[in-house]
């Protein structure tokens, strides 16, 4: 029985960025060394970063990829170290991971089930593995093994699954299991949706009884190249029993965990930190270090809201906030101050209550815009929200621009517009009237402009493209409208953000008719709970417009005709409006799906709208 500390590292990488991804790699090393650690794992494809798409196609990248591995090697001394990265072998790129010895390569696992689902486009840019098949590949006239193989580490047994591997049918942990191997070692990226944890968490403990091993599970940590999370677990099993758990979505560098395994100290006991449990918590953290890493990778000054004081906004302004009250909390003010490249003596460095609202000042703009149709109740729902946060807030109003629009549209068309034929475009003007000055704003601050779209205003286009769409990067547009408000009773209530209560007792609204025609989204839409559920069976479970009403004509207990009126009405309004989801601003996955096209959901952007599926409907 050898005893061994073994150890897992999570790192936060960026694509490409060689130097800042080998840094982190080498003070994960230096870390686990200082603490005995005999065996260290770090992620899938840390030395490139996971998310490099199309890079992987280039073949310096990969020769770059190769020269990082070989500098690496005189690091790892005294250790043996599990690093990920991108190999080409006769034409064919393999995912693999690199065990270093000594400062020696011992040889390559490759990965044999490529991710291919959902946001995964694996196969795009490497060969899978044949399982039970290995080769020889010669590097600076030396040659090691590479493909499906197992390797004794100080008289240990190890074996390898990288991330997708485990998650398909024909497991490598299986015939890991028939080689007797002591320890499964997982190096991932996988990406972060609510109550991803729990399959996780399953996954490790289960085959370590499965398996008969021990599996030590290590995963990619936060925003790495723009959309995509990733929570940073570090997990050990053995017998179904955790030994090691970390609290994911950290806003640090890396994060080590290590533990002696087959110790014979009775007294030597599981290390399990308290996580995230609910999907409020998890969006809150998830979306707060996703604004972070956006922030700290593309050295941008801070963010810019166009705050209505309705559900939308504030809920961005929370996590904006929520992004230095967290980042204080786990880094120290200090650290989250220069992370975010806010300069020192700018903030009090003492005091963090004092520190979050002058670091939030410096960080979001926001502005309230009005119209002779916005409300003495949104306003103030704004201005008090950002004032609760410490965020820089301006109020103007729009309405002598959008009187000037008027007129010469008035003019070019020969008619007088009024709100009985040109309702729309009535609405739009003012959307889009608000655009320019927000994005001027941005442009002066160096900020980046962040756009309110919600996953539902996406499934059916209720948004004025080139007006509230506007912006370059949309926290929310991975969670649909539902989500939001119950989250924002949530974090008014459970996170303390009391400068909500306007935010919640507001109907949402456009605001964009006159006062007299009291316009609600949910009037020129449909519920939103409906329209989530038909969302859930159409899109995510990829049911018929047929399949969707016979399962909610059970569930929902509504009027029939209505039923299927807002069925159609969903249909209609996704088919049209795929043009503008091409043109949503980037997005986080949050959700176990989305509707962004470049990542989980493609769609054409011209089809008959299902024509014949509505009309089988009708017949129901
Ligand atoms: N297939 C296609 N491919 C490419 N482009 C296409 C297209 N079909 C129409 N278009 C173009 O798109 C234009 C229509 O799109 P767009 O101008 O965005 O406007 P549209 O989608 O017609 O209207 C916007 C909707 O969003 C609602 N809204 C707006 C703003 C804020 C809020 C809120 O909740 O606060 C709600 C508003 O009440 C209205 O129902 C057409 O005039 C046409 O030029
Ligand atoms: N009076 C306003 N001042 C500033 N921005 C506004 C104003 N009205 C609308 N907007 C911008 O347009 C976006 C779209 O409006 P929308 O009504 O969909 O969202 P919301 O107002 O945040 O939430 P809700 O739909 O719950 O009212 C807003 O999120 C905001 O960015
Ligand atoms: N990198 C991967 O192989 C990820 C795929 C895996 N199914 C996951 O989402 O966790």
């Amino acid at each position: 029985m050898t005893q061994m500390r073994i150890g897992g590292a999570c790192l936060n990488q960026t694509p490409i960025d060689w130097k800042g991804n080998i840094d982190h790699i080498k003070t994960a090393i230096d870390d686990a060394r200082n603490n005995q650690v005999e065996l260290l794992c770090l992620p899938e494809l840390c030395i490139t970063s996971y998310g490099c798409q199309d890079l992987f196609l280039a073949e310096w990248v990969l020769e770059e990829a190769l020269s990082q591995l070989l500098k690496l090697l005189d690091h790892c001394y005294d250790i043996t170290v599990v690093v990920g990265l991108p190999i080409i072998l006769e034409g064919q790129t393999y995912n693999t991971c690199c065990v270093i010895k000594d400062q020696q390569i011992q040889g390559f696992y490759a990965k044999q089930a490529l991710a291919n689902d959902g946001i995964h486009y694996e196969k795009r840019w490497f060969s899978p593995w044949p399982k039970n098949t290995s080769k020889t590949i010669s590097i600076q006239e030396s040659d090691y093994p590479i493909g499906d193989i197992t390797f004794d580490i100080s008289g240990l047994q190890v074996g390898f699954e990288i991330c997708e591997d485990a998650w398909s049918k024909d497991r490598p942990a299986q015939r890991l299991k028939e080689k007797n191997i002591d320890l499964i070692l997982n190096p991932s990226a996988s990406h972060f949706s609510f109550n991803k944890k729990q399959l996780r968490d399953h996954l490790v403990q289960s085959s370590s009884s499965e398996f008969d091993c021990y599996y030590l599970y290590v995963n990619q940590l936060g925003n790495e190249s723009g959309r995509v999370v990733y929570d940073g677990d570090i997990l050990l099993a053995h017998n179904d029993q955790f030994l090691l758990k970390n609290r994911r979505l950290s806003f640090s560098d890396y994060q080590l965990r290590y533990f002696d395994i087959n110790t014979i100290d009775p007294d030597y006991l599981p290390q399990l930190d308290e996580d995230f449990t609910t999907s409020n918590e998890e969006f809150a953290q998830a979306g707060a270090l996703a604004l972070f890493d956006y922030m700290q990778k593309t050295f941008i000054k801070g963010y810019v809201l166009s705050l209505s004081g309705g559900a939308d906004s504030s809920s961005i302004a929370i996590l904006v906030a929520h992004m230095i009250r967290v980042g204080i909390a786990e880094l120290g003010i200090h650290t989250l101050a220069t992370k975010l490249h806010i300069a020192e003596g700018s903030y009090e460095a003492n005091n963090p209550h004092t520190a979050a609202e002058q670091i939030t000042e410096k960080v979001l703009f926001t502005a309230y815009q009005g119209t002779d149709n916005s409300s003495d109740e949104t306003l103030a729902s704004a201005k008090n929200l950002a004032g609760s946060l410490g965020a820089t807030f301006r109020s103007w109003t729009i309405d002598s621009s959008v009187e000037a629009a008027h007129q010469i549209a008035e003019e070019a068309i020969g008619r007088k517009l009024s709100w009985d034929t040109d309702d729309i475009a009535l609405q739009n003007i003012q959307a889009r009237t608000r655009s320019p000055l927000i994005w001027m704003i941005a442009n002066i601050e160096n900020k980046i402009l962040l756009t309110t779209s919600n996953r539902s205003e996406g499934d059916v286009g209720y948004t004025t493209m080139d007006g509230d769409t506007s912006g370059s990067l949309a926290p929310i547009a991975g969670v649909d409208k539902a989500f939001i408000l119950q989250w924002l009773q949530y974090a008014e209530k459970e996170l303390g953000y009391t400068g909500l209560q306007y935010v919640n007792n507001l109907t949402p609204t456009a605001e964009l008719r006159p006062k007299a025609y009291s316009q609600t989204d949910e009037d020129d839409l449909m519920p939103y709970a409906i329209m989530v559920a038909i969302e859930r069976l159409a899109i995510f479970q990829r049911q018929s417009p047929i399949q969707v009403f016979d399962v909610l004509i059970d569930q929902l207990k509504i009027d029939k005709e209505l039923l299927k009126g807002y069925i159609t009405k969903f249909h209609r309004l996704w088919s049209i409006n795929q043009w503008k989801r091409e043109r949503l601003a980037p997005s986080f996955h949050l959700d176990d799906f989305n509707v962004d096209p470049k990542t989980w959901c493609r769609f054409p952007i011209i089809s008959s709208g299902f024509k014949k599926e509505l009309e089988d409907l009708k017949k129901r």
